[in-house]
């Protein structure tokens, strides 16, 4: 491993001063995509405004969106083309994930905008979008190819799906047309499946690609490149050397104005659904086949299918619920969840969730991997610790400590190895130290995980998407923690301090041998 800063790629630089990042593009050119269209459905809304836009864009001003490529937005608003386009621009200039225009870069993105409203319930939008593609087809030439991104309120995503379908927007033989669905895909278990069913009424699943941003992630795909591109960590990669295996993400933003939505989601469906089983799957899959979607995502059900269910009767075993009050956050007072506004008064929704997972296969048995996120705690941080075995004998003061591999997902993104070593002096005394690797050793600035995963669809590759089985498996196994979350009796709740790590129920769900780590 490498210091911070020590490792520059050769010949590669970090950004440019016109805030071009070549490095970026060098990696990725030679995977543009065939000419297509871009459809955003809910192109109006918060997440195309803050995500999908500048991602869009980033591509775009890298090249990496072939020589063909225009967007259509559609909503419900009435909008001229113009009026989009100043929208869009001004979405660009206020995000912080707008990568630094080159000169005139702006107005050339301008020229790939359209847009089309409408009611989603009815025909006539959706030929509108038909006449969108021809129009795109007479000025690129080639196939009508297109990618529907579904970025509206989950309520739509079926009557979207069936409309484009009934115009024969889904058919694929005048080019490929894939669909990008947001999440939450379903609300739970039954409702994932009738939306999955209806959804294939219409597509094929190898048209469909179901956002998990967690796994565009540059991070997220370093985890599989360390187990699977380095000979040293498979072998210890299983119960004879590993204690646990602790999953971290930690928030330290509330509601951030999303009552409306988090008040019917909470945080098993928000975050431990979705981001924390995907991080779980890819730390204790077994090596895949190949590096392809099929592959990968056979194992990451393979390994979904092997945790131990948790039914309602075992929740109180294996899992804590918690949801933040009143606190003080960088030296700041911060109002409870409750006193968020748009939240229902005495609202019992957990806002943070930590679970003990048992996987009952050969690898893993015996080793429990504990999961935990929240909103309000003390800091921004996402990790997976994976946590070894102490040394069978204690043969020096202080050398009886548990070696950490941990995986900085974010911030800090990088790798760290903790491990017992000699301090200076007389005596054979040991001490903690840490071998750490920094991602920004690469000197690149780390690219947005909508960009690539934007561009994955774009290419067909649908490797860092989650497959139906395995949503299907990931809403089986927080059955139980749903619907008993749901019984909640609201004076358990608020049980932890915004601010804190937590409630207490989480240290005793790890404890008494093992401890959460200090972020
Ligand atoms: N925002 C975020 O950070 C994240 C969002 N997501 C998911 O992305 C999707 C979009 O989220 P977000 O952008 O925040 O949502 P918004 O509520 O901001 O808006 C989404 C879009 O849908 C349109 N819309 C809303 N209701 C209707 C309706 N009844 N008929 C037609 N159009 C409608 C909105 O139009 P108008 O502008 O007219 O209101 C807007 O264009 C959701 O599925 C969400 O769960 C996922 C992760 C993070
Ligand atoms: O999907 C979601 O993720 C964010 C956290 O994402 P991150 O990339 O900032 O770690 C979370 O805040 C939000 O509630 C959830 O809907």
């Amino acid at each position: 491993m490498t210091a911070a800063g020590k490792t520059q790629p050769p010949g590669e630089d970090a950004l440019g001063a016109d805030g071009h990042n070549p490095f970026r593009a060098a990696m990725r050119r030679s995977r543009a995509p065939e000419p297509a269209t871009l459809v955003i459905f809910g192109a109006t809304g918060d997440l195309a405004r803050r995500k999908l836009l500048p991602a869009v864009f980033g591509l775009w001003q890298d090249g990496l969106l072939g020589s063909a490529f225009n967007i259509v937005g559609v909503g419900r608003q009435e909008m001229t083309d113009e009026g989009f386009g100043d929208f869009v621009l001004e979405a660009l200039r206020s995000s912080k994930e707008t990568d630094a225009p080159q000169p005139g870069a702006l107005e050339k993105f301008r020229e790939l905008l359209y847009y089309e409203h409408g009611d989603f319930g009815g025909d006539e939008v959706y030929s509108l979008v038909q006449k969108e593609l021809d129009r795109a087809q007479d000025a690129h030439g080639g196939r009508k190819n297109a990618l529907f991104y579904l970025s509206t309120p989950p309520s739509l995503f079926e009557p979207i799906s069936a409309g484009l379908g009934r115009l024969g927007l889904a058919d694929e033989s005048e080019g490929w047309r894939r669909l990008v669905i947001e999440k939450p895909f379903g609300r739970d278990l039954g409702s994932a499946r009738e939306l999955n069913a209806a959804i294939h009424r219409v597509w094929d699943e190898s048209q469909v690609y179901r956002i998990d941003h967690y796994l565009g992630k540059e991070t997220v795909q370093n985890l599989m490149a360390i187990r699977f591109g380095n000979a040293i960590f498979e072998p210890l990669w299983n119960r004879a050397m590993i204690d646990h295996v602790q999953i971290t993400a930690a928030e330290d933003l509330g509601l951030e104005g999303r009552a409306g939505y988090y008040e019917e989601a909470g945080v098993i469906r928000d975050m431990l659904q979705n981001h924390l089983l995907q991080l779980f799957a890819l730390t204790a899959m077994e090596p895949p086949v190949a590096f392809d979607a099929g592959a990968i995502r056979d194992e990451k059900v393979k390994v979904l299918r092997a945790v131990r269910p948790i039914p309602q009767g075992r929740v109180a075993e294996v899992a804590a619920f918690g949801q933040y009050g009143p606190g003080t956050l960088y030296g700041e007072a911060v109002p409870g969840y409750r006193e968020e506004p748009g939240v229902r008064e005495g609202s019992p929704t957990p806002t943070h969730v930590a679970v003990r997972l048992e996987v009952d296969n050969w690898r893993w048995q015996g080793v429990p991997f504990f999961l935990r996120t929240g909103k309000r705690l003390p800091k921004k941080v996402t990790e997976i610790a994976v946590v070894f075995k102490r040394p069978p004998l204690g043969m020096f003061p202080g050398g009886t400590e548990r070696n950490v591999l941990a995986f900085r997902i974010q911030p800090d993104e990088g790798v760290s190895l903790k491990f017992s070593s000699k301090s200076p002096g007389q005596e054979m005394v040991l001490r903690e130290v840490v071998m750490d690797f920094r991602y920004d050793a690469f000197g690149a600035q780390l690219e947005s995980p909508y960009s690539r995963l934007l561009l994955d669809a774009m290419l067909g590759d649908a490797t860092l998407f989650p497959r139906e089985d395995e949503v299907d498996c990931a809403w089986q196994l927080v059955s139980g923690l749903l619907e008993r979350a749901e019984d909640t009796p609201p004076q358990e709740f608020p049980n932890y301090p915004a601010g804190t790590w937590g409630p207490e129920a989480a240290d005793r769900l790890i404890g008494p041998d093992r401890r959460w780590r200090r972020l």
